[in-house]
């Protein structure tokens, strides 16, 4: 557990609240509601980081940035998505360059 990343433990917490009861579970809730609202929240509480990064502090930036990242993995665990894909995702991208990546699709 102690070399776990604490959204791989988040992560596992998430899908197991899947059919859970939504009167004592905020994540069964969403998964209630399903994969719209899931979304619409990702969207809000990106929003809400822009905003605190703006106008607000860099502490509201960090709480912000929590409630971004956990509903990230409800909408990873509703779509299927595990860590580990997006943690290869990201190890395959490590040592390229974004402006690099950016050019050699130029043309697409
Ligand atoms: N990390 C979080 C976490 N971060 C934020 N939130 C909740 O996300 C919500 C976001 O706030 P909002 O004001 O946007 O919520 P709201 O107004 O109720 O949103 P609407 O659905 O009405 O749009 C709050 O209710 C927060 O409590 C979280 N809820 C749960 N977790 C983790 O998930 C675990 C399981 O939680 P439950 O499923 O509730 O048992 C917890 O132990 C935590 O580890």
């Amino acid at each position: 557990m102690a070399d776990q990343h604490i959204l791989d433990a988040l992560y596992a917490t998430v899908a197991a609240r899947k059919g859970a009861d939504p009167d004592t579970s905020y994540t069964a809730k969403l998964f209630a509601k399903g994969t719209a609202k899931i979304a619409q929240k990702v969207g809000e509480e990106g929003v809400e980081t822009v905003i605190a990064a703006l106008a607000e502090t860099p502490d509201k930036v960090a709480s912000e940035s929590a409630d971004l990242l956990y509903h990230l993995t409800v909408l990873w665990a509703d779509q299927g998505v595990k860590p580990e894909d997006v943690w290869q995702i990201l190890a395959e991208r490590q040592g390229i360059s974004g402006i690099t990546e950016k050019a050699s699709r130029k043309g697409d």
